[in-house]
C-alpha cells in the first residue's frame, strides 16, 4: 500500500494539501475522528468525523482504533479498516506517526515545517489561541527527534502556492528516503 503521512505544525498547510492529493492526485483521504469542535468552514465527514467524547471513549472500548491521540484538550483517531486503501493520505500528529512508522516501514512521512510568523498570519481567521497552540506542538513535535531520518521535511515558504507544495512533495517521493 503507498500510504503518505503529513504532519506538521498548525496552519502548516496539512489539510489543504491533503484535500489536493484527495482531488487532483486520486489518493484516498482517511477521515480521521475528533472529539474537538468543529470549525466554522469545516464540513463533517470531510475535514473529520466530529463526535462525542463518548461516542470516542466507546469507539476505544470496541477496539476501532488503529492509533488514538489526546492532543490540545481533545481526542483524535483514525480507524484500523481506513488503513486498508491501496493509495492513501492521512494527517496524523507525532504520536500517530511514530505508531505508523512502526507498522509501515513504507509509508512516506511529511512534516510541513511553517515559521512561527507566516502560520500566525494565515491562521488570523481562526478563533483560537495561536500561541498556546504552537507551545503544544513544538511539545508534541520533539517526540519525533529519534526518528528524524524517517521523516521528510518540506519547507513552506510565504510566497509558496499549494501546488509549488505538491511539487516539492513529488519532487521527495522519487528519491526514497
Ligand atoms: N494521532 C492522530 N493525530 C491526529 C489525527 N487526526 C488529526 N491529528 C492531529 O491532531 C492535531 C490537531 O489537529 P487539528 O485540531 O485539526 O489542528 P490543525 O493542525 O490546526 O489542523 C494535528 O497535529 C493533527 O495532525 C488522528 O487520527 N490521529
Ligand atoms: N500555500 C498556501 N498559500 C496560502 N495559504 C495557504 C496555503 N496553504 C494553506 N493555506 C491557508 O492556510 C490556512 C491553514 O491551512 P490548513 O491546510 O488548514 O493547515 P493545517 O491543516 O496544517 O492547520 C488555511 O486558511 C489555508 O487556506
Amino acid at each position: 500500500m503507498s500510504l503518505i503521512v503529513l504532519c506538521g505544525y498548525s496552519g502548516s498547510g496539512k489539510t489543504t494539501i491533503a484535500n489536493v492529493l484527495q482531488e487532483k492526485y486520486g489518493y484516498h483521504r482517511i477521515i480521521t475522528y475528533t472529539t474537538r469542535p468543529k470549525r466554522e468552514q469545516e464540513v463533517n465527514g470531510k475535514d473529520y468525523h466530529f463526535i462525542s467524547e463518548e461516542e470516542f471513549k466507546q469507539m476505544i472500548h470496541q477496539d476501532f482504533f488503529f492509533e488514538w491521540t489526546y492532543f490540545n484538550d481533545a481526542y483524535y483517531g483514525s480507524l484500523k479498516r481506513d488503513y486498508q486503501q491501496e493509495k492513501a493520505v492521512v494527517i496524523l500528529d507525532p504520536t500517530g506517526v511514530k505508531k505508523i512508522v512502526e507498522m509501515d516501514p513504507d509509508c512516506m512521512v511529511f512534516e510541513l515545517c511553517i515559521s512561527k510568523e507566516l502560520a500566525i498570519k494565515r491562521l488570523k481567521q481562526r478563533k483560537e489561541n495561536i500561541e498556546k497552540r504552537r507551545c503544544k506542538d513544538e511539545e508534541a513535535f520533539a517526540q519525533l527527534n529519534s526518528l528524524r531520518n524517517r521523516i521528510i521535511l518540506i519547507p513552506i515558504e510565504e510566497n509558496d502556492t499549494v501546488e509549488d507544495v505538491v511539487k516539492k512533495i513529488k519532487k521527495k517521493r522519487i528519491i526514497k528516503v
